[in-house]
């Protein structure tokens, strides 16, 4: 049996991937794999026993992904499972940026005393304080243009705004699905001094830290307006703040809640609603769950954000895998124990990904014994992390 151990709210749908039969959720075990969303692993160890992390989500600013690398433990996201979500709310905030909609709402419930003709002559009376401004025509800046972004720039670009992409990074994959008629821009200044709205995309890690700060807010046109749907640490609070202060931006949107932003009056705070629909939570978790469950079956890494991609068909009745470091001649010295134990390679793959690598390898013959000796063999090489033998269930019975 795999333990399954879950953390967060996890849809249904995705649980359903892991069978009662071969599967424990939440039990006593010690986990093989966690299943997340946005719980905090820095705080705690991971236990020994764990050989996968599944994010069900983009983000992954709340895994160790060092020590996970080097642990053996790889994990997995989904990318572009909630993409739509997050896009979908973007164009209501950006919506919401221009029209004073929420203000008006609430003052128009605040009608009172009156008949009914008093409230509507109020309603008609004071709308002219709501008074918005149309998105049409206006610049929108979208800084990265992965999964949401290039959704985001896709759908404003419709909605008749002026669209202005800036990604450096930016995948084949991604390029493709970016409308060739949305320009792109060249550096952050060129984005931010072009653009009436900015809409951040992109993940959180060393180098986003703090990317839009004091400096970085001067460059934007004065009264423009600023939207946060990736990580609150990629902006900076206290310049933010400051920016708003003397108007040199007009509002921040945010799905990041922080005691001082909560306070502000130019800040409004989405409680990191982005991703939460019935549609995304479900995508995301049964993207999510199939991936690890083929890698506790089979060992096939698909989506791993720390290891290497590697599928290969298992058609032999049992695989070992290998997770070490990017060392030359991991794979010779491997293939020279199998050798010595006298077994025979029937299929071999092996990838590496920065400082780490990983090898599958199928073998026909292999018994409790052999694949101890063959194990303690391997991990008595320096750089090797991790061993793991799969029985191939097709071949049960
Ligand atoms: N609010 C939410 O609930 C919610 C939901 C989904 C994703 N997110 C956040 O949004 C981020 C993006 O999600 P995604 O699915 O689009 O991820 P993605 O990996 O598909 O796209 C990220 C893009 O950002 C680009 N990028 C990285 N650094 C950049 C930089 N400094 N300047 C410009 N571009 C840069 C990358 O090249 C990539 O194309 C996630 O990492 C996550 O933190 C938040
Ligand atoms: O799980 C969530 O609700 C948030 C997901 C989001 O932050 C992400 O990075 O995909």
């Amino acid at each position: 049996m795999y333990a399954i151990k879950t953390y967060n709210v996890i849809s249904n749908v995705g649980l359903a991937v892991f069978p009662k039969d071969q599967y424990v959720i939440n039990g006593e075990q010690e986990p093989d794999a966690l299943l997340i969303r946005s719980q905090n692993l820095h705080r705690g160890v991971l236990p020994v026993s764990l050989l996968a992390i599944g994010r069900a989500g983009a983000g992954v600013n709340n895994i160790p992904l060092d020590k996970a690398s080097e642990n053996g433990v790889v994990v997995f996201n989904a990318p572009g499972a909630n993409a739509n979500a997050v896009k979908e709310l973007v164009i209501a905030i950006l919506i919401m940026a221009a029209r004073p909609i929420l203000p008006a709402i609430n003052w128009t419930k605040s009608l009172t005393n009156g008949d009914a003709a008093d409230v509507t002559l109020q309603a008609e009376a004071g709308k002219n304080h709501y008074r918005g401004t149309e998105l049409a025509g206006k610049t929108l800046g979208v800084i990265g243009l992965g999964a949401v972004g290039s959704k985001v720039a896709d759908m404003a670009h419709q909605m008749g705004m002026n669209v202005i992409g800036y990604d450096p990074y930016i995948s084949v994959e991604h390029a493709w699905q970016v409308q060739s008629d949305i320009p792109r821009a060249d550096s952050l200044k060129e984005v931010l001094e072009a653009s009436d709205y900015v809409t951040i995309h992109i993940p959180y890690n060393e180098r986003n830290k703090n990317l839009i700060g004091a400096e970085e807010l001067l460059m934007m046109k004065k009264g423009a307006v600023l939207l946060n749907y990736s990580r609150n640490g990629i902006v900076e609070e206290t310049a933010v703040m400051a920016a708003l202060n003397v108007g040199q931006l007009d509002q921040y949107w945010t799905d990041f809640a922080s005691d001082a932003l909560i306070k502000h009056d130019k800040v409004v705070v989405t409680p990191h609603l982005g991703g939460t629909t019935k549609e995304a939570e479900d995508n995301c978790a049964q993207m999510v769950a199939t991936t690890l469950r083929k890698y506790l079956e089979t060992g096939e890494i698909e989506h791993s954000v720390n290891y290497p991609d590697v599928r290969m068909p298992f058609n032999s009745p049992y695989r070992l895998t290998l997770l070490h470091q990017n060392v030359p001649n991991m794979v010779g010295r491997v293939a020279t124990i199998l050798a010595d134990l006298n077994i025979n390679i029937a299929n071999m793959i092996n990838a590496s990904r920065g400082d780490f690598a990983y090898t599958l390898i199928d073998v026909d013959q292999m018994d409790d014994e052999l694949y101890h000796k063959f194990e303690e063999k391997c991990l008595s090489i320096d750089e090797m992390i991790r061993v793991r033998g799969i029985r191939n269930a097709k071949f049960n019975g």
